[in-house]
């Protein structure tokens, strides 16, 4: 059995907009006619199938819609793809708990809770399709709806993203005159993991949209790119030794929405700040990782050298041409390209200071 989370996620896809079952589901709604469909077929699905009859082809839309337009319900094999059996009666043990009124939700959502595969209900009356999965019920919006959910958290990802970007070139400067405190840190560590969040919360709008969110994913991968890479470049910046990012991930994760807007609770997940996190205005200095990351045409390999090299990014500044090239896996060019990428962000940094 897949997890909860996933086994909806999972299920989401297989009927989102642009798919053979939601075609067909769509069709049985303009048809007026209702369904309950089981996405699944075993032993236990067969013990609680009566009459009707075996089939065993392939899933079209205009099969289902053929076979829902028959009293009773329709068992689809998703491993497969095929229909196998139509116009039964479905027979789940009375017992289970349902909150559904009508048969037919009933029926469904005793099926899912007793097979443990999720089934879909369309109702004739209401002109809703249903989805119950893992003991919940889901239902499906149409797309419009769904849209305007999710545009107005890309709004919310885009202004986050932007302030976001703001907040880092401002790190760049503190970091090259070597000014960071905790809070400018956390500060950015705070800002990804909303972007993080806001981006989740669409991801999931994407998978319910299927073809329909085609335009918005590739909306949010753009405003999204390498910010992951960022994310892991400023945690091995900050992270006092010893401290590993997957625990600061794992710990972040659990922070809810109106906690992380606490800079210390943010400052304590990373081992920062004291042990409270409340010394925001504690002096930090960064490795440099996530610096050098954003010099053009720099491999991350070599920024890494460097990085290991020296271990501070203030040391770095410091280094000779000569120094920098004799570092293993840097090279004379690089050493090269580091140096000037290093001075065009001094100056970059002077000038936001002074103007
Ligand atoms: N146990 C069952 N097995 C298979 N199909 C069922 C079962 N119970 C109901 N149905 C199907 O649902 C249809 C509608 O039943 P009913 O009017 O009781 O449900 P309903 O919940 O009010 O449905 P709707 O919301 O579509 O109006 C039935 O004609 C039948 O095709």
């Amino acid at each position: 059995m897949l997890e909860a989370a996933s086994q909806l996620r999972e299920t989401l896809a297989l009927i989102a907009p642009g798919t053979v079952l939601r075609d067909g589901l769509e069709r049985i709604l303009r048809g007026r006619t209702g369904a309950i469909i089981v996405l699944g077929f075993d032993p236990v699905v067969e013990a609680i199938s009566s009459g009707g009859f075996h089939l065993d082809v392939e899933l079209s839309a205009a099969r289902l819609r053929e076979l829902a337009k028959m009293d009773g319900g329709v068992v689809v094999d998703m491993d497969t793809s095929r229909i196998r059996r139509a116009n039964v009666q479905l027979l789940p043990n009375a017992s289970i708990q349902t909150s559904e009124t009508g048969m037919r939700h009933r029926t469904a959502e005793r099926v899912a809770r007793q097979t443990g595969y999720p089934v879909i209900s369309v109702s004739q009356s209401m002109r809703i399709i249903s989805l119950y999965v893992d003991g919940k019920r889901h239902v499906l919006e149409p797309s419009e709806s769904i849209l305007a959910s999710a545009n107005q958290a890309l709004a919310a990802l885009e202004r986050y993203k932007a302030r976001l970007d703001q907040t880092s070139a401002g790190l760049d400067s503190l970091e090259i005159e070597d000014l960071v405190t905790v809070r400018d840190v956390t500060s950015v560590l705070q800002l990804m993991e909303m972007v993080r969040r806001i981006s989740a919360d669409i991801d999931a709008y994407v998978l319910e949209l299927g073809t329909d969110g085609r335009l918005l994913a590739l909306q949010v991968e753009e405003l999204t790119r390498g910010l992951m890479a960022e994310h892991g470049f400023l945690l091995e910046d900050y992270l006092p030794t010893g401290m590993e990012i997957s625990a600061v991930e794992a710990r972040l994760k659990w922070v809810g929405s109106p906690a992380l807007l606490d800079l210390a609770m943010v400052a304590r997940s990373m081992g920062l700040g004291g042990i409270d996190g409340q010394d925001l205005d504690a002096q930090v200095s960064p490795r440099g990782l996530r610096i050098l990351s954003k010099i053009p045409r720099l491999p991350v390999v070599t920024a890494r050298a460097a990085v290991e090299r020296w271990g501070s990014l203030q040391l770095i500044l410091g280094a000779s041409i000569e120094e920098l090239a004799a570092v293993e896996g840097v090279g004379p060019q690089r050493a090269r390209t580091l140096r000037d990428g290093l001075s065009r962000l001094a100056e970059i940094s002077i000038v936001d200071r002074y103007t």
